[in-house]
């Protein structure tokens, strides 16, 4: 089963699933491309495709799918939806903020948690978490989507810990950045247009989480730049990671693209 099957991360593990044989449950909101990815899948590999349209953030419709899960066999769980919020956090409306908590953090935990009985009682089966290294520190510009990862990074590690010993394994993707949607439905498409972020392909990221969660590591953190943005994120005190944040990538977080001044306050 994959999370966010209708674009980036998630169509690229789709495929990648696929391609080993097995069949798939696809969840997103675009019921028209959950449709053609699985005519596309079905007719190149072979398998059998099911999607649900389901809008993870909708409390009803989410707790369906999870009964669902919770009666399927269901061997890997690839819990990967998500979207950011870019800019000031007063500026966004506060439903939003509040469903961007709802499909990055609590869709992942109702997923996870209705899927780790069956897993459990048959001693096999895979969840890979798609964390961030947006989750490794705050993140001004996207307090809420780097909040929200630092859940997934912080539960999925934990869960990977937790299941030691047993047949079932948990694995945290944290990828820094690529080249995906993410960045238009936050509204700052321009910060694809910056090279030195090095960008990574969404099947260069499926394939290494794919490969980490097969050889059941605790954490994939694909990419140089990834690595260095964790790297920094846990090491770097506060009071030398935010100014140069604030030199480097917070100015790319404002949508329109507008230089945060210092006058704006949490910037300053
Ligand atoms: N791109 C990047 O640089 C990075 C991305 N990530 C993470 O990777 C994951 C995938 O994102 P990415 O592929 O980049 O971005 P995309 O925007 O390309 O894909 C996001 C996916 O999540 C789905 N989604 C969003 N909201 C909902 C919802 N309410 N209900 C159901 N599905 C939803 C979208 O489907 P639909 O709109 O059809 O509902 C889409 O399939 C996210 O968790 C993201 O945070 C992590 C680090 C870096
Ligand atoms: C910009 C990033 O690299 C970040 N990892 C993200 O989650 O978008």
């Amino acid at each position: 089963m994959v999370t966010g099957a209708s674009s980036g991360i998630g169509t690229a593990l789709a495929r990648r699933l696929a391609g080993q044989g097995y069949d798939l449950l696809l969840v997103a909101r675009r019921a028209d491309r959950l449709a053609a990815l699985a005519t596309e899948l079905r007719e190149t590999y072979r398998v059998g495709v099911d999607v649900r349209p389901v809008d993870l953030a909708d409390r009803t419709a989410r707790d369906a799918l999870a009964t669902e899960l919770a009666g399927r066999d269901i061997a890997v769980l690839c819990a990967n939806a998500g979207f950011s919020s870019c800019g000031h956090l007063r500026d966004h409306d506060p439903a939003q903020l509040a469903r961007e908590v709802e499909v990055n953090v609590v869709a992942v935990h109702q997923l996870a948690t209705a899927v780790l009985p069956g897993m459990l009682a048959r001693d096999r089966g895979g969840i890979l978490v798609t964390g961030s290294t947006a989750g490794e520190q705050p993140v001004p510009m996207a307090a809420t989507y780097g909040a929200t990862k630092a859940f997934l990074n912080s539960f999925s590690q934990a869960l990977h810990e937790e299941l030691r010993g047993t047949g079932v394994r948990c694995t945290l993707l944290a990828p820094g950045p690529v080249r995906t949607e993410l960045y238009d439905v936050a509204g700052v498409p321009g910060i694809r247009k910056h090279r030195w972020l090095r960008w990574l392909t969404p099947d260069q990221v499926a394939a290494a989480g794919l490969a980490g969660l097969a050889a059941n590591r605790r954490e994939v953190v694909p990419g140089v730049v990834a690595k260095a943005q964790a790297w920094s994120g846990r090491h770097l005190p506060r009071w030398l990671l935010f100014p140069a944040m604030r030199r480097s990538v917070l100015p790319l977080l404002v949508p329109g693209g507008r230089r945060p001044e210092p006058r704006d306050g949490v910037l300053s």
